[in-house]
């Protein structure tokens, strides 16, 4: 079904006109580029030998015993094969002559026992191989997964808004996938070619000339796998935005806690419509390569051919000629297979690890950046309870923003305090509170904590101080205690636990559960209870409440709660504020009645502060909201 047969549903009238395709995602900055673009042949092909080695100190670290087994068996492949070759010669030998069959026989068993023998090696050395490399890679793969989740969540939080960043990310994905196939190129590759070494030595002793008609035969082979390689690269690095973006679509529409919206609000219709049509574009792009691949494949065998007729040739001519005896001739044919089974294998093993490299250095390079925006901002650490939280002419732009979201703010927060903030949307007041945090550092001015400047500070000693409920919170689908501690030292003590839950109202709800604390909150998965909204809210603010912060941030945090869950959480905050800073982002303007003082916030600067009282007297922004508010 193509995305013109995909008719979006509108409630049963008819469709019209068609709706818009999905948007392109095109990067011009650093990462619009694919790197390989004007790297030569050469160039690609000596990336082989640092692959393989790359691979084997991957491999190494992770697995010693089964990495020297893994050689071990190798060199035994060679060896067998190689004594294979040179007795299957020794047998021929009496078996071409004119004795009587039987004696044919005879004089030719031993040599046959040995080649039986060998056989029987190399089959068992490559068992072996196998098991070493199930031993490797799930290890390997698992290594390249777990630093790549790590990375990801230690960055600066603005490297997202970096041009190219996300999609970087998403290469570096397929690099994870990648390593799975890792190991096993690179042993049927050094499998097939110390195969091929030992195939090869004999064939030179037998015919010396065979060997170069050989190597030529298979050589365009490679050539193609190579060239088709890249171009498969390039495909995939042009689709790697539509991809992203579509995977995010996937999990957006597919994910059941969106469901209620998807199908009540007819999206079904125009969400497939989009995913086909973004997907026939990608499915465009790969089909646009394909004559190229035809044509490299056309051109490439048809090269291997002809060297191979001419091998053949060679050895008919040899034979026919009597330069060479027929026992040898017999041999060189089984020799020639050998050699040319093991070719074929190593270019086509090279090229899948070349394929596999191109992604793999993906994934490193997208490590390296990671690592490159990992916060370095200084070794300064916040001692003690924080008394005092300065922004002195605080400056912050969103990158490809025009205008900044803060704009030249100053502010001084106390210990004991409870300072709400309020303003219209996109005023700053999630920004803000980012910064007061140091999830964002300042472009100009500085936020101090004690008087340590954040941007010098070791974030280890200030996060750690900081209790954040975001605007958009997560439901961990972890256990109900989990959900409480996440992010604290583990304790085997439950009571701090149920004296957050009870702050927050939630002891009934959680005591409910099948399993209390211990019960998965995850729906879909077995054995999980679901939340409502506003419980999942409640125990977000528990999370925070839990972590005792010396500097409590919450933005919007009852906005999804009933009365009396907001009651709860506004007297709960009154009564501890005396031990910590606290902040409160918040619409409900009548909830700004607890704080001490309230800023409002006007295209990222304040303009105006003071207290409930003072401001509705006032006839500021502040009136006139509340007024709105009130204006039913
Ligand atoms: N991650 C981001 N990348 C780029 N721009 C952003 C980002 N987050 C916010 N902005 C922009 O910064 C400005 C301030 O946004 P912010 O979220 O701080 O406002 P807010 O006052 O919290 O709004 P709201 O009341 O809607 O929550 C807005 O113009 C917004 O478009």
């Amino acid at each position: 079904m193509t995305a013109d047969a995909v008719v979006p549903a509108q409630g049963g009238r008819a469709a019209a006109p068609p709706p818009p395709p999905p948007a392109d995602f095109t990067f011009q900055g650093h990462f619009g580029k694919n790197p390989l673009g004007g790297v030569s042949f050469r160039a690609l092909c000596a990336r082989l030998p640092s692959v393989l080695g790359g691979t084997a100190r991957m491999a190494w670290r992770t697995d010693r015993a089964a990495v020297a087994l893994l050689l071990a068996c190798q060199v035994l492949t060679g060896l067998a094969s190689g004594v294979q070759l040179t007795a299957t010669a020794r047998a021929m030998r009496p078996l071409v002559g004119t004795a009587p069959v039987a004696d044919r026989l005879h004089a030719a068993l031993p040599a046959l026992v040995v080649v039986a023998a060998a056989a029987a090696a190399v089959r068992a050395a490559s068992a072996l191989a196998a098991y070493a490399d199930g031993r490797i890679t799930p290890k390997l793969t698992t290594q390249a997964d777990v630093a790549l989740v790590e990375a990801v969540c230690r960055v600066e939080a603005g490297a997202w808004s970096e041009d190219g960043f996300s999609d970087r990310h998403e290469a570096a994905e397929v690099g994870v996938v990648r390593t799975q196939m890792m190991v096993q190129d690179a042993r049927t590759f050094t499998a097939a070619l110390i195969r091929m070494a030992a195939a090869a030595g004999v064939l030179t002793v037998l015919k010396p000339l065979l060997l170069p008609l050989l190597l030529l035969a298979v050589l365009p082979a490679g050539l193609g796998a190579v060239l088709t390689a890249r171009v498969d690269y390039a495909t995939h690095y042009a689709n790697v935005g539509d991809r992203n973006v579509r995977g995010m679509m996937r999990w957006w529409s597919t994910e059941p806690r969106y469901g209620d919206e998807v199908r009540a609000n007819g999206m079904t219709g125009y969400l497939v419509y989009w995913y086909t049509a973004l997907s026939e574009r990608i499915d465009r792009r790969t089909l646009a390569t394909a004559p190229r691949k035809l044509r490299i494949d056309f051109v490439t065998s048809l090269l291997g051919g002809f060297f191979l007729v001419c091998t053949w040739a060679t050895l008919g001519w040899l034979a026919v000629t009597g330069r060479v005896e027929l026992a040898l001739v017999a041999t060189a044919v089984v020799a020639v297979q050998t050699v040319l089974a093991a070719l074929s294998q190593v270019v086509v093993s090279a090229a899948a690890l070349f394929h596999s490299s191109l992604y793999l250095a993906d994934m490193r390079s997208f490590l390296d950046l990671a690592a490159a925006r990992a916060p370095v901002r200084g070794i300064l650490t916040v001692d003690g309870p924080v008394e005092e939280i300065r922004l002195e002419d605080v400056v912050f732009r969103y990158p490809g923003k025009t205008g900044p979201a803060v704009d030249g703010l100053s502010l001084t927060l106390r210990r004991g305090e409870i300072v709400a903030i309020v303003g219209e949307n996109g005023s700053g007041k999630s920004t803000l509170s980012r910064l007061i945090t140091g999830i964002y550092l300042a472009d100009a001015g500085r936020v101090t904590w004690n008087g340590v400047d954040l941007a010098a500070a070791d974030p280890g000693s200030v996060w750690p101080r900081c209790g954040l409920v975001p605007q958009i919170f997560a439901q961990w689908p972890l256990r109900a205690r989990e959900n409480v501690t996440l992010g604290q030292p583990r304790t085997h003590d439950d009571a701090p636990v149920w004296e957050a839950v009870e702050a927050v109202g939630m002891r009934d709800t959680l005591d409910g559960l099948p399993l209390g604390l211990d019960t998965l909150l995850a729906r879909e998965l077995w054995g999980g209870s679901e939340l409502s909204g506003g419980q999942w809210q409640r125990l977000a603010c528990s999370r925070a409440l839990y972590r005792k912060p010396d500097l409590l941030i919450l933005d919007e945090p009852t906005s999804q709660m009933d009365p009396r869950g907001e009651h709860r959480i506004f007297e709960g905050l009154k009564a501890i504020a005396g031990d910590r800073i606290t902040l409160v982002v918040t619409h409900q303007l009548e909830n700004t009645r607890v704080a001490d003082r309230i800023i409002v916030m006007d295209g990222g600067r304040i303009t105006e502060q003071g207290t409930f009282a003072e401001l509705v007297a006032g006839d500021g922004l502040f009136a006139e909201l509340l007024a709105l508010s009130k204006d039913r």
